[in-house]
């Protein structure tokens, strides 16, 4: 592996910003450390980078522990969310200034930042000064600078947050090919749980200086193992007693019956008629409507509960106030210190009978 964290504790004095911290990255991958604000992701990075120390527990960069190495011989590189490039410097002076320290021969320093200007596709912009650039550009130098002494790991906090959304997002997929087509083990740092999905191998999921859980996003957003993962990745409505609705009131095996239900989890029709299990379907009420681009959020009251569904643009609209019927066909259950994933009844006679 190439990162490793273990048991890490940090407090600034009596504020504990880290609690027993553990996580491995492997080597190549590009792993996001997502949570909300102040949960200790800029923490966790400052650390890894030597910028923080750990009051407990131990960092290992390609199996060798770092903890009393100093930032500079960790062999990383780093891309802060305001990069500030050197105003004075050109992009080229820019991306060299790694080697330069390094006291890279000149000729050696060329060629490097020429790959560099390449890999980035700023070939023509060397001759310019980061106030000529764009912000993405900008990023982009910043992200070439980092790389220029070859790091064996690279940090980025934050990378997108200064930029507007739509060159956020092509400078997201071009970040994530770039990474993978160098093979570069990197760590960022993001609240931005679209970004995470879009871009992460892996993502790291913190709350108050703790690790929620790890996994790629498809198992995160599919098997979230607390109701506070649920909520972060995803959209999610809690309710109290799952056992109040049909095809779920069978489930006698916990004590408690808290669920979460997922918009894509419900059926929302106009009638029983669009319904394809019209008897397990709940009546309901709608209480809003709203345009989502691609669908419809249609809200709905079902035995005194607000849900949240979709519902397609093609078919007959519902105004608020209208009645609807409704079909749940998963509900998360929380109960037992873990996720079980309870499918309607149902739907499970249904597919017994097909
Ligand atoms: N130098 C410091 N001195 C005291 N408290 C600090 C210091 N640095 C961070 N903290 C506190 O530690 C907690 C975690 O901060 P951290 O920056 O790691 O969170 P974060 O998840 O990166 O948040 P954000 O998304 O807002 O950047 C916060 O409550 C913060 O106020």
């Amino acid at each position: 592996m190439e990162v490793e964290l273990r048991h890490i504790e940090k407090h600034y004095g009596s504020f504990q910003a880290s609690r027993d911290v553990s996580f491995t990255a492997e080597r190549g991958r590009l792993i996001g450390l997502l949570g909300p604000s102040g949960s200790g992701k800029t923490t966790i990075l400052r650390m890894i980078a030597g910028l923080e120390t750990p009051d407990r527990g131990d960092i290992f960069i390609g199996g060798r522990r770092v903890n009393d190495l100093a930032p500079g011989k960790r062999g990383i590189g780093f891309v802060f969310q305001n990069y500030a490039l050197f105003r004075h410097m050109t992009v080229r002076e820019n991306i060299a200034f790694g080697l330069k320290i390094q006291e890279v021969p000149q000729e050696k320093r060329r060629t490097r930042v020429d790959e560099l200007l390449e890999l980035i596709g700023l070939t023509s912009f060397g001759a310019r000064y980061p106030m000529q650039l764009s912000g993405g550009q900008r990023q982009r130098v910043a992200f070439a600078r980092a790389l220029a002494p070859e790091p064996e790991l690279l940090l980025l906090d934050e990378p997108f947050a200064a930029i507007d959304a739509k060159v956020r997002k092509e400078l997201r997929s071009w970040l994530r090919r770039t990474i993978h087509r160098l093979g570069i083990t990197s760590i960022f740092v993001t609240h931005d749980q679209e970004e995470a999905v879009e871009v992460a191998d892996d993502i790291i999921i913190t709350n108050c200086g703790h690790i929620e859980q790890v996994g790629t996003p498809v198992a995160i957003y599919q098997s979230p193992r607390t109701p506070f993962v649920a909520d972060f990745i995803g959209e999610s409505v809690h309710v109290p007693d799952y056992t109040i609705f049909k095809g779920f009131d069978g489930d006698e095996g916990t004590a408690e019956h808290t669920g979460i239900i997922r918009p894509e989890f419900l059926e929302i029709g106009a009638d029983a008629d669009e319904m394809r299990l019209p008897l397990a379907s709940e009546d309901g009420t709608v209480r809003g409507v709203y345009f989502r681009g691609d669908s419809l959020q249609v809200d709905v009251e079902v035995k005194g509960q607000l849900l949240h569904g979709r519902r397609s643009l093609e078919k007959r609209p519902l105004r608020e106030g209208d009645a609807a019927k409704v079909f749940i066909h998963r509900i998360y259950s929380f109960a037992d210190g873990g996720t079980r994933i309870l499918e309607n009844a149902a739907k499970r006679q249904d597919s017994v009978v097909i």
